[in-house]
């Protein structure tokens, strides 16, 4: 395994107001104190409800703002260490494509201007060759070469996600940033984005950060799942440990909400219960103790530090331990209060009907400011 980029303690804070004299009175804690690792040719997926940091990530990581505290290293080396043009060649290796491939591509400019641009820009193909090369471009992902000549306005959404995808690949990237890619798109479409990222990462090697709200669609996609919860990751795994056995209740709230596929499966509604919290004022101790429904009394003092297994499985929950599968949860209280016992009747298969879970979050979103 070679590790293409490690992010340690990122910690990003965003001012929310200011007194009439310009100081800073509120912050907004977008991210706090974010760690983890990207292998090269492999998917790690950022996964959270919204306004949880995800984006805030991205743009750390590529350095488009600067954390106020923690480090981004890539092939070893700390991004905010680098020169001017050492941070340029880092542009090179590590791209982004958007959720709205129609907001990020120029409308006046053809699909030929639009992939020649990164070619000039990067001095990468001489002027004569690079009609060649954006041809070369389209083929890979799947668009017919004489497409060339044609503005973004004339192509449907999934082809335009193509278009930002060989625009990022023009570059010959080592790391894309895949924000949101497929949410936009209609759902018969989604797939075929989907494999075509697959396809490419197989032939081409890169690695991609795929952040994402959608579990059902990281499903398809990542090796590594980190799981995101109000500017801090709560869960991370190879993404097969983590679907077949979440362990933090955050984690296993989200992923008892991906839709099931067959009509006959019966669900509940599990509402999370405890007030909303947010990015401004985050709850003392652990972030989601407002919520969570195996609160105790230490988890709204302490914040729960992400702890790795050695089977490279790491929560940050206090009662981890005491979860090994969700029939042997210990109540804290002496009782199961009725989301519990629902809940534990799911994760158990216990209880005739319950088929899947669904927890609502939906209408928990933490709110900005
Ligand atoms: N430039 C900014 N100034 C102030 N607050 C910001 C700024 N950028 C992000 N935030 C806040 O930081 C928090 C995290 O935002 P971020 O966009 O990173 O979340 P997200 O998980 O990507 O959400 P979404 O999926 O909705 O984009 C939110 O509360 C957001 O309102």
């Amino acid at each position: 395994m070679t590790v293409l980029l490690e992010v340690d303690g990122l910690v990003k804070h965003f001012v929310a107001a200011r007194s009439v004299f310009g100081r800073p009175t509120a912050y907004v804690k977008a991210v706090d104190g974010v760690s983890f690792t990207v292998e090269a040719g492999k998917t790690l997926a950022l996964v959270g409800e919204s306004g949880c940091g995800k984006s805030t990530v991205s743009r750390l990581v590529l350095r488009l703002i600067e954390p106020d505290a923690g480090n981004v290293r890539f092939e070893g080396r700390d991004l905010g260490a680098l020169s001017a043009n050492e941070l340029r060649a880092f542009r090179r290796d590590a791209q982004i494509i958007f959720q709205d491939p129609y907001a990020s591509l120029n409308p006046r400019m053809t699909v030929s201007q639009i992939l020649s641009e990164p070619l000039a820009l990067h001095d990468l193909v001489p002027a004569p060759r690079r009609r060649e090369r954006v041809e070369e471009l389209l083929r890979l992902v799947g668009l017919e070469p004489r497409f060339a000549s044609r503005y973004p306005h004339e192509f449907s959404g999934g082809q335009r996600q193509r278009i930002a995808i060989a625009r990022a690949l023009a570059v010959e990237p080592k790391l894309i940033i895949c924000d949101e890619p497929v949410s936009a798109l209609d759902v018969s479409i989604r797939s075929q984005i989907l494999n075509l990222l697959r396809d490419l990462q197989d032939r081409l090697g890169l690695a991609y950060i795929f952040v994402s709200h959608d579990l059902a669609v990281v499903k398809h996609i990542a090796d590594r799942v980190a799981v995101m919860n109000l500017g801090g990751i709560v869960e991370t795994a190879d993404a097969e440990a983590l679907f077949a056995a979440p362990r933090h209740p955050y984690s296993r709230a989200l992923l008892s909400a991906i839709p099931v596929p067959k009509p006959q499966a019966r669900r509940g509604r599990i509402v999370l219960e405890g007030e909303m919290p947010s990015a401004l004022n985050p709850p003392s101790g652990c972030r989601f103790h407002t919520r969570c429904p195996y609160v105790i009394e230490r988890c709204r003092t302490e914040i729960p530090p992400l702890l790795a297994d050695g089977t490279g499985h790491a929560t940050a929950c206090h009662r981890t331990a005491e979860l090994p599968s969700p029939g042997a949860i210990v109540p804290a209280d002496g009782g199961f209060s009725p989301v519990l016992e629902k809940l534990v009747a799911a994760f158990s298969g216990g209880t005739e009907g319950a088929g899947r879970v669904g927890v609502d979050v939906s209408g928990t979103r933490p709110s900005a400011v």
